[in-house]
């Protein structure tokens, strides 16, 4: 039973970034017993206010939110913060050695309905200078550390340093993260996907002919059958893809032509792109790897195609041929 304590030490991980990654902890811990305490919490319902993406908050996108930036703005690492509830960057503190970039609530929409949700973290290393959007632009490459704390029957949160994927979970006992799994690994293979299907008619035609070939199953030119599942929360797909495999997909499209992609690179794509790889999975846009996208803003969209390496090269293979 080794605690994310003990665990991070025997990475021989920077004693700085053990600490930040253990605050990151630390949010997720309160978060997760908000959860647990859904309508007697408080925290059930909608706000009567919408972020800077013009999307409807939930009570608990602004509470996960201030009560991430209070921790991490106490944190002397912590030079500064981006959100996707913040429209601007967030200045910390000078001397801080890190930005992390968050999502705090992923899967707003499931919280009233008491399934899946999770808080996303990113964290990037602090040049010298101020810190404003700017400093921020880095690609995903660059990141020191990713992780989530899925709020699930049990909370986990997964984590990578550059080390492959671990996962832990949280003893409600002693409220400890314990290690579960020190080397997560996404098999290659996989008959799963996930897609909301209801954009079908708006997608690009790549996506259109390998969803299409999916569904075609034993008959079509796959050969076989595939199973779809989808959670409206890209943290719980993801947490199936680390979980077991599978091929997780918000590509394109054109429901409405000024918003072509739902995913931020920032807080959402990026980190999740390292768990991915780090588990031995693959994470591109169909055209591109997503942790190699130079970003231009804060609160940039991106396609994201990740999951089961083989199946994530089929996918591709459509993408080069439209
Ligand atoms: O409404 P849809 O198409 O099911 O969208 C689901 C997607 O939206 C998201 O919930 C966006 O995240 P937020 O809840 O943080 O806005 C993703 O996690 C998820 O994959
Ligand atoms: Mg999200
Ligand atoms: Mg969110």
């Amino acid at each position: 039973m080794l605690r994310l304590e003990q665990s991070l030490n025997q990475q021989g991980l920077a004693t700085d970034l053990q600490h930040l990654i253990l605050s990151l902890a630390d949010c997720g811990r309160e978060i997760s017993a908000l959860v647990r305490g859904g309508a007697l919490a408080g925290v059930l319902g909608v706000a009567d206010t919408e972020n800077v993406q013009g999307e409807t908050q939930k009570k608990l996108d602004i509470i996960a939110n201030d009560l991430i930036k209070d921790k991490l703005a106490a944190n002397a690492l912590v030079k500064g913060i981006a959100s996707e509830e913040e429209e601007e960057v967030v200045a910390a503190n000078t001397d801080g050695s890190y930005l992390v970039c968050f999502d705090p609530l992923d899967g707003s929409s499931n919280i009233d309905i008491n399934s899946l949700v999770g808080t996303i973290f990113s964290v990037l290393p602090a040049g010298e200078g101020e810190v404003n959007q700017h400093a921020f632009m880095q690609p995903g490459t660059a990141q020191s550390c990713a992780c989530y704390i899925l709020y699930g029957p049990a909370t986990v949160m997964a984590l990578t340093t550059g080390q492959g994927t671990q996962m832990y979970s949280l003893d409600p006992k002693t409220n400890d993260f314990i290690l579960v799994d020190d080397a997560v690994t996404v098999p290659a293979d996989t008959g799963e996907f996930a897609i909301n299907m209801s954009n079908q008619r708006f997608w690009q035609p790549a996506m259109q002919s390998y969803i299409a070939d999916l569904i075609a199953g034993k008959e079509g030119p796959r050969g076989r059958n595939f199973n779809m599942r989808w959670i409206a929360a890209m943290v719980g797909d993801v947490h199936r893809v680390l979980s077991r495999g599978g091929l997780f997909t918000y590509p394109q499209d054109t429901k409405n032509p000024e918003k072509p992609f739902k995913l931020r690179l920032m807080y959402e794509a990026n980190p999740m792109a390292f768990l991915v790889e780090q588990a031995g999975g693959k994470a591109s846009t169909g055209y591109e790897r997503i942790m190699a996208i130079q970003p231009e803003h804060i609160h940039q969209r991106v396609a994201v195609i990740l999951g089961s390496a083989n199946e994530v090269d089929a996918c591709l293979e459509y993408h080069a041929q439209n």
